[in-house]
């Protein structure tokens, strides 16, 4: 008989995550009393489908009964990973009025229910832990809540999504198609069960909206994020990026600007030697800026079962070692302000322009005329030659308005010289 406690936890989810949280705490088992001063054993394991084979899970933990779970006094860590919003809120809600603490990855929950969550577990004195929720495996969360408690943030950004960034990185790197890249990446578990959440950038908008609530100490939610995913990107746009020098990522990027707040999730075109250009595959890296630390950056592996199955299991082990000491629910909320988000029309970037246009002589002076009555000014430009009579002309802008941009493109849709505004994609600035 072991001389340390027993710790029990349930997993809530047995899939991708779930699974390598299972094998990861099974790997550790012999170092746990070192690492927690008690055993830690998951003794039940929730699924929907009883009858599914589970590599590495005994049969006998299986159940399909939360009520079984919550009932269990001896279970005192619920580690959420069903994904979705029903019912893994309510079985959150009722895991912490029961005195159970809380992990979880679960970012759809936390950008839509974050506050009611935090103030749950506030009320009952439970940790509500969620690393995994943003990154994958890189440590963020908790750095921006703890280790860098000490600064005024004003910028957040950075690539927040593997499964874009594997298919962007497949689509620039080996010109695979983007059906092909998009199923490599659900075979390898980094896409949501929905992988439209993915390629539209809802993922991604809802891992910045926590970032930014946590950075900026203002609950900004996953209605507050503009938002454009990559499906509309072609071979054509990351062809023209590579002739500008440049790589497209899908970025997030949060800044405070004037205790102002702006949150977008857009495609991006990147200088090739900005570090942000280099993040390749699953992998995820966020820019941290603040007054004090000055730029930091977080960078490593966004998703897949045991990358996050790390940040899960760090998790449960914070859990656990705040158990030991009875200071669980020590890290709260930290959203004690309430910033008003800025209008997207006020924001300002440059802009990579794709048009279809005739093929007839003046075009450029026709497309710039416009820019510039909309006081948008142009500096680069590529024309290529018609083909079937219609040419291609491409235009990246100097830094502008949003709202001048829409203006400009409203009064391109009427000219009947242009057939098509093909592409319109941010490039990177300097804020
Ligand atoms: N995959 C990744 O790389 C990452 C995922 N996440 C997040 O982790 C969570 C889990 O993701 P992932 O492992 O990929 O998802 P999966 O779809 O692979 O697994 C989901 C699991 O939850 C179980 N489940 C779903 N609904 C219910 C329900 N109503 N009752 C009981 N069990 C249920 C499923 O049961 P059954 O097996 O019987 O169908 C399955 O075992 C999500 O919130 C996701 O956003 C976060 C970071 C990275
Ligand atoms: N689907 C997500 C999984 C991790 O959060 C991603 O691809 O990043």
């Amino acid at each position: 008989m072991s001389k340390y406690n027993e710790i029990k936890a349930a997993l809530l989810g047995a899939g991708t995550v779930g699974g390598g949280v299972y094998k990861l705490i099974e790997k550790r088992k012999s170092e746990m009393p070192s690492k927690v001063q008690a055993e830690l054993t998951i003794t039940k394991v929730l699924v929907k489908n009883l009858n599914k084979k589970r590599e590495g899970i005994p049969d006998e933990v299986l159940t399909d009964d939360w009520q079984e779970i919550l009932d269990d006094p001896k279970i005192s860590i619920v580690i959420e990973l069903m994904g979705g919003i029903e019912p893994a809120r309510t079985y959150i809600l009722e895991a912490l009025k029961a005195g159970k603490n809380v992990v979880t990855a679960n970012k759809d929950l936390l950008a839509e229910h974050g506050k009611e969550l935090m103030d749950a577990a506030e009320e009952y004195h439970k940790d509500l832990y969620f690393e995994a929720a943003v990154g994958g495996g890189i440590p963020i969360i908790r750095p921006l809540k703890e280790c860098l408690a000490g600064n005024n943030i004003t910028e957040v950004m950075g690539i927040v999504n593997g499964t874009t960034n594997y298919i962007l990185t497949k689509m620039t790197q080996e010109g695979m198609d983007f059906g092909e890249a998009l199923k490599q990446a659900q075979e390898l578990g980094f896409a949501e069960a929905d992988p439209t959440a993915d390629v539209e950038g809802l993922d991604a908008g809802r891992k910045m909206a926590i970032l930014a609530s946590i950075a900026f100490h203002s609950r900004v939610t996953f209605d507050d994020v503009e938002i454009k995913g990559i499906s509309d990107i072609t071979a054509r746009d990351i062809k023209y990026a590579g002739e500008f020098g440049y790589v497209l990522k899908l970025l997030g990027v949060a800044r405070n600007v004037n205790d102002k707040i702006e949150v977008s999730v857009s495609p991006v075109m990147i200088p090739e030697q900005h570090p942000l250009a280099k993040v390749n595959d699953s992998f995820n890296a966020v820019f941290v800026h603040g007054d004090a630390v000055d730029d930091a950056m977080f960078q490593g592996r966004g998703a897949g079962e045991f990358p996050t199955a790390s940040a899960v299991v760090g998790d449960v082990i914070a859990t656990a070692r705040n158990m030991q000491y009875d200071c669980c629910g020590r890290i709260g909320c930290s959203c004690y302000k309430n910033l008003p988000m800025q209008p997207v029309g006020d924001s300002r970037h440059r802009y990579f322009l794709r048009f279809l246009v005739e093929d007839r002589t003046g075009i450029l002076a026709g497309v710039a005329g416009v820019l510039g009555n909309n006081g948008v000014s142009i500096s680069q430009v590529i024309q290529k030659p018609a083909v079937d009579g219609v040419a291609e002309l491409v235009v990246i802008t100097d830094k502008v308005e949003t709202r001048h941009l829409q203006d400009a493109l409203v009064i391109f849709g009427e000219m009947s010289m242009i057939r098509e505004v093909a592409s319109v994609i941010r490039v990177y600035s300097q804020k």
